[in-house]
């Protein structure tokens, strides 16, 4: 196994076009992807990441249809990076070995399959595929706080041993604390650093992103993730302009220009969003109780529609457990608490 080729002390790469969309409903257009990606490309950003919200494959009716189909967006994205490559996200079940041979043809050169963090055993044929086809691959260990950090370290040496060249501890519910999230990257980097390049992907419902993110650079995580304007589900992801001036302040290479990153956060993105991910009671529930941070429109959607309260949903996903996939449950609750509020 070959880690890629690292320029700079950590690389961010950027997924404002894909966890973002989690945050506009999937209905990015392809003149918002275009925008953003010159914006990210001229700001130096190596990896750019576009897929429906929930990866290839999520348009549908239990995630969510695609305002423009994902594969014109990705090409799109490709046509428009000078510099910049498109990454995109496939989680098994709900994309296909089909759905990425086509991402690939639209552009993508390199694929982040994301499992649960104890079902990394899912993944292999995906990357086997991706390293046929001669794509880079990182693998998302999603919910890493439901893991301790030995078995997510074993996990991720079941993704590396499969052809991922970059397992990640992916906080989807933005509920590690600092001493939790560093104990799973230095976990992870024992195991697998010397094959691999270790990643964080962080949401920033209780605000712990970009601490996570410092944490991260000093444990030797070298991707770290991040959204313009934090677009993300949840409260949404750590934000790349912040990232980059954190770390600009830090003296850590990232290759990047904070200035222009800020640049495109303010004047590229922040024009075209209806909704600014926040840390509001909904979100600061996913956290606390550590559910998976793409449940929160559909909980909203959800006690809208049953006329019962999205955090009394989303905390009874946390008690519950639920994990990815298991978004129509939250219909289930909701009906339930309106039943308990008639009784
Ligand atoms: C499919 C998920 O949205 C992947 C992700 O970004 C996360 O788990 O967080
Ligand atoms: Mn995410």
């Amino acid at each position: 196994m070959t880690r890629p080729v690292l320029r700079d002390d950590v690389r961010i790469i950027d997924t404002t076009l894909r966890d973002g969309s989690h945050a506009v409903a999937h209905r990015f257009t392809e003149t918002q992807v275009r925008d953003t990606v010159r914006a990210l490309d001229a700001a130096g950003v190596e990896w750019i990441e576009v897929s429906h919200g929930d990866g290839v494959g999520g348009s549908s009716f239990n995630y969510g249809f695609s305002g423009t189909d994902e594969m014109s967006l990705i090409n799109a994205a490709r046509e428009e990076a000078r510099r910049a490559k498109i990454a995109v996200l496939l989680v098994p079940g709900i994309g296909t070995v089909d759905d990425l041979k086509r991402a690939h043809d639209a552009g993508a050169e390199m694929v982040r399959v994301a499992t649960h963090c104890t079902e990394a055993d899912v993944s292999p044929q995906h990357f086997a595929v991706a390293r046929e086809l001669g794509m880079e691959t990182a693998g998302f260990l999603m919910m890493a706080h439901k893991t301790d950090p030995e078995n997510l370290a074993k996990q991720a040496r079941i993704m590396v041993d499969a052809g991922c060249q970059a397992p990640y501890v992916t906080d989807s519910a933005g509920a590690l604390l600092m001493g939790d999230a560093r104990a799973r990257f230095e976990a992870l980097v024992a195991e697998v650093g010397d094959e691999a390049w270790v990643g964080y992907h962080g949401h920033q419902n209780m605000s712990l992103g970009v601490a996570n993110s410092v944490i991260a650079h000093e444990a030797g995580v070298r991707y770290i993730d991040g959204s313009l304007c934090a677009l993300g589900a949840g409260a949404g992801n750590s934000p790349t302009e912040v990232l980059g001036a954190v770390f600009d302040r830090l003296g850590v290479a990232t290759g990047l220009d904070a200035g222009l990153l800020l640049d495109a956060a303010e004047e590229v993105v922040r024009p075209y969003l209806s909704r600014w991910p926040k840390m509001d009671r909904n979100a600061i529930v996913q956290g606390w109780a550590g559910v998976y941070s793409s449940f929160l429109l559909h909980a909203e959607r959800a006690a809208e529609r049953y006329k019962v309260p999205a955090h009394a949903i989303l905390r009874r996903c946390g008690e519950r457990g639920y994990v990815g996939g298991q978004e129509d449950m939250i219909i289930d609750i909701a009906i339930g608490l309106a039943e308990e509020q008639t009784t």
